[in-house]
C-alpha cells in the first residue's frame, strides 16, 4: 500500500565516484511532492549521475535515496514503477509510426485494449502529437521527437517524472509546450525533477531549483529563496555621481572595509561589489555624501543565474 509523505524524493549525503573521479558529493536534498525542481549545472556537473541514481541505473558509493518514502534499494521495484525517466537524446525507434511506438511501450507497461489505446490517445493529446499519430517517427522534427519520447515516459503514469535535458533541441514552440506540459503533470499530482543548462528558462518554469556545481549542490530552495541568497552572497552596487567624482574617490572607496572590485566606468559612474549589511551600505552612502561625493542613484545589480554559474565557471578555471 502507498504511504502518503511529504517528499517525492529524499536524498542523503549521496556520492558517487567512477574510480577516483567524484562527480556527486555528500549531496542533501529533499523535494516535496508535486512540484517542479530544477537542476542547473554546467556540463559535468553530475546531473546525470544524480538521476541514474535515482532511477536504480547506477549504484551510489554512499548514501541513501527514498521515493515517495521507499527507499529505493529496499523497494527498488515500487520505485521504478513510480518512476518515469527520460534520458538524455533517448533514442526512438525510427521504422514506427507514432502511435505504434507509444502503443509498444503501453502494452509494455500491461496496457490492454481501450485501456491501451485511450492511454496512448490522452498522451499523443498532451504533448500535441495527435495530428502527427501516423506520421512515420524518423519524419519528425528534433524537438517534436522529445515531446514523443516524453509522452512515451507518462504512459504509465508514474508519480515522478526525471527529465534529463528535455529541452534539448526543442525550439520555441516545442520549449513553450514542455513548459505547459510539466505544469499539467504537476497539477495533477506527479513531482517533475528536470536537468538543464539553459537557465533562464529552467527558472521560469520550476517552483524549486538546485544548483549543481563539480558534484556539489551549491544551493536550493525556491526559484526566489535561490536566487536572493546567491545574489545576497555578493551584491552588485552601482553609483552615479551628481557632478564628476574628485581624483581620489576611487582611492576613497578602496579604503573602506567591506568595499571589493570597485570599477571606476566614468566620472559619474562607478561600481563595487560589497560584502556589509544594509546598515552598513547606508552609513558608507552617507559617508561618501558627507565627504563632498554627492549621489544622486544607487542601484543594487541582480544576477541572472546563468551570470552566477558562468562566474563560478571562470572562478574555476582562474584557479
Ligand atoms: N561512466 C563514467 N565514467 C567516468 N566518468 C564519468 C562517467 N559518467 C560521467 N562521468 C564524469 O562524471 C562527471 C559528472 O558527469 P554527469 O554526466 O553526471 O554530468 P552532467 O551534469 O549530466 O553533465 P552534462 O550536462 O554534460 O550531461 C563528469 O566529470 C563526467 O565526465
Amino acid at each position: 500500500m502507498e504511504t502518503a509523505t511529504q517528499y517525492a524524493v529524499c536524498i542523503s549525503d549521496l556520492r558517487i565516484d567512477y574510480g577516483s573521479h567524484v562527480a556527486v558529493k555528500d549531496m542533501n536534498l529533499d523535494i516535496p511532492q508535486g512540484v517542479i525542481y530544477g537542476l542547473v549545472g554546467p556540463n559535468g556537473a553530475g546531473k546525470t549521475s544524480t538521476f541514474k541514481a535515482l532511477t536504480s541505473l547506477l549504484e551510489p558509493t554512499n548514501g541513501h535515496i527514498s521515493i515517495n518514502g521507499h527507499d529505493i534499494v529496499k523497494k527498488r521495484r515500487h520505485a521504478q514503477t513510480s518512476i518515469g525517466y527520460m534520458p538524455d537524446l533517448a533514442p526512438v525507434a525510427s521504422d514506427l509510426r507514432v502511435w505504434e511506438f507509444l502503443d509498444l511501450f503501453a502494452a509494455c507497461h500491461g496496457l490492454e485494449g481501450k485501456a491501451k489505446k485511450n492511454r496512448v490517445n490522452e498522451c499523443l493529446s498532451l504533448v500535441e502529437l495527435a495530428d502527427k499519430r501516423n506520421d512515420n517517427c524518423k519524419s519528425l522534427s528534433r524537438g517534436m521527437m522529445q515531446r514523443l519520447v516524453l509522452a512515451k515516459t507518462m504512459l504509465h503514469r508514474p508519480s515522478l517524472l526525471i527529465l534529463d535535458e528535455p529541452a534539448s533541441g526543442m525550439d520555441v514552440r516545442s520549449r513553450v509546450s514542455l513548459r505547459r506540459i510539466l505544469r499539467q503533470v504537476s497539477d495533477e499530482g506527479a513531482t517533475v525533477m528536470v536537468s538543464s543548462h539553459i537557465l533562464p528558462e529552467l527558472s521560469e518554469m520550476c517552483d524549486m531549483i538546485g544548483i549543481l556545481h563539480h558534484g556539489q549542490l551549491l544551493e536550493t530552495g525556491t526559484v526566489d529563496e535561490v536566487m536572493h541568497r546567491m545574489t545576497s552572497l555578493l551584491p552588485h552596487i552601482h553609483l552615479t555621481l551628481a557632478r564628476p567624482a574628485s581624483s581620489h574617490w576611487e582611492s576613497w572607496l578602496k579604503t573602506k572595509p567591506k568595499v571589493k572590485d570597485v570599477h571606476v566606468h566614468s566620472s559619474l559612474s562607478t561600481s563595487f561589489v560589497y560584502e556589509g549589511d544594509n546598515t552598513e551600505l547606508s552609513n558608507l552612502l552617507m559617508e561618501a555624501m558627507q565627504s563632498d561625493h554627492p549621489i544622486c542613484r544607487v542601484t543594487e545589480k541582480r544576477h541572472s543565474l546563468e551570470q552566477i554559474l558562468m562566474e563560478l565557471e571562470e572562478e574555476e578555471y582562474s584557479r
